[in-house]
């Protein structure tokens, strides 16, 4: 499936003293099976931008199109653009209800009325592909580490075989293991079911790491659009939109400035190990 955002404009309260523009005029393509990542400073207008994908929020201008139609065309369909576009929200509590894991994840099937064994079949793999052992299927999801409950969140969208699956700020708050936990869940998603991922972070390593485009958002604008090594190319702008490159572009700036010749789209540290185990070769020589 194919998204396609043309001329997309959101006012929160028009005509009121607290009228706000969250978008402003932005056209975007993503196509189907791409890994992209959705990075901005706080306000800017990310969050808004993910309700229009599933039918959330409906444009005060401009249109969302799935394969070409637009979504609004027939207010009807919109459930079924809900089950194909998948949100997991950035507070997980907002998404846990019921009283088991097992329930929780079963509650969007269920509701898409597939048999019992569908049903089934299709939390367990949910649950499989994020890691959560069949121990804590029957465990109330409020009993959970804050990595746990996210991933089962995440099950919850997944077990609805969703085409597209859009995750916002899904590290955000998790110590170092939970956010290799997590991250890992996702990559393997993708690569092994071929489904589009939309990943919101703020985190710039987890974006460089693992998509194949960014988009950057900046008051309300898709701002910069490229793979991660074009747009961490650009710290300055980037840090005029108050966000940073990752650590690692700093570290190769800095060795450029002191006349070494080495590249500046660099920004994993396993390509920086490389790079500089290069450069002190060189210098012993
Ligand atoms: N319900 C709302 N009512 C009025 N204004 C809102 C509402 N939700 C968001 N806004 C405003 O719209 C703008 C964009 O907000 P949005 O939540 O989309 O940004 P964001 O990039 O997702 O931010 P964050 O990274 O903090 O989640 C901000 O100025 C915000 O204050």
């Amino acid at each position: 499936m194919s998204i396609k955002i043309n001329h997309l404009t959101y006012i929160y309260n028009p005509e009121t003293a607290f009228e706000k523009k969250a978008l402003d005029n932005v056209s975007l393509e993503i196509k189907k099976g791409e890994f992209v990542g959705l990075i901005g400073h706080t306000g800017s207008g990310k969050s808004t931008l993910i309700q229009h994908l599933n039918g959330i929020i409906t444009p005060s201008k401009g249109e969302i199109l799935l394969d070409g139609e637009n979504i609004h065309r027939d207010k009807a369909k919109l459930k079924e653009v809900r089950r194909r576009i998948g949100l997991a929200f950035q507070y997980p509590e907002y998404q846990l209800f019921e009283m088991t894991v097992y329930k929780d994840v079963a509650f969007g099937p269920t509701n898409m009325q597939l048999s019992k064994e569908e049903i089934h079949s299709n939390v367990v793999s949910a649950l499989e592909t994020v890691g959560i052992a069949p121990e804590l299927y029957e465990k109330s999801p409020f009993e959970l580490s804050g990595g746990q409950k996210r991933r089962v969140a995440i099950a919850g969208v997944l077990a609805m075989n969703p085409e597209v699956l859009i995750l916002d700020e899904p590290t955000a708050g998790l110590d170092p293991k939970g956010r290799d936990e997590i991250l890992q869940a996702i990559k393997h998603l993708h690569e092994e079911r071929g489904i589009t991922v939309i990943l919101v972070s703020h985190s710039m390593e987890d974006v460089a790491k693992l998509v194949d485009r960014i988009i950057v958002m900046h008051e309300g604008k898709a701002a910069m659009e490229g793979t991660p090594k074009e747009v961490f190319c650009h710290v300055q702008e980037l840090e005029a939109m108050g966000l940073a490159a990752p650590q690692v572009s700093y570290v190769f700036q800095a060795l450029k400035d002191k006349g070494f010749d080495v590249p500046l789209d660099i920004f994993t540290v396993e390509e920086a190990k490389k790079v500089l185990m290069n450069l002190v070769r060189q210098v012993r020589v």
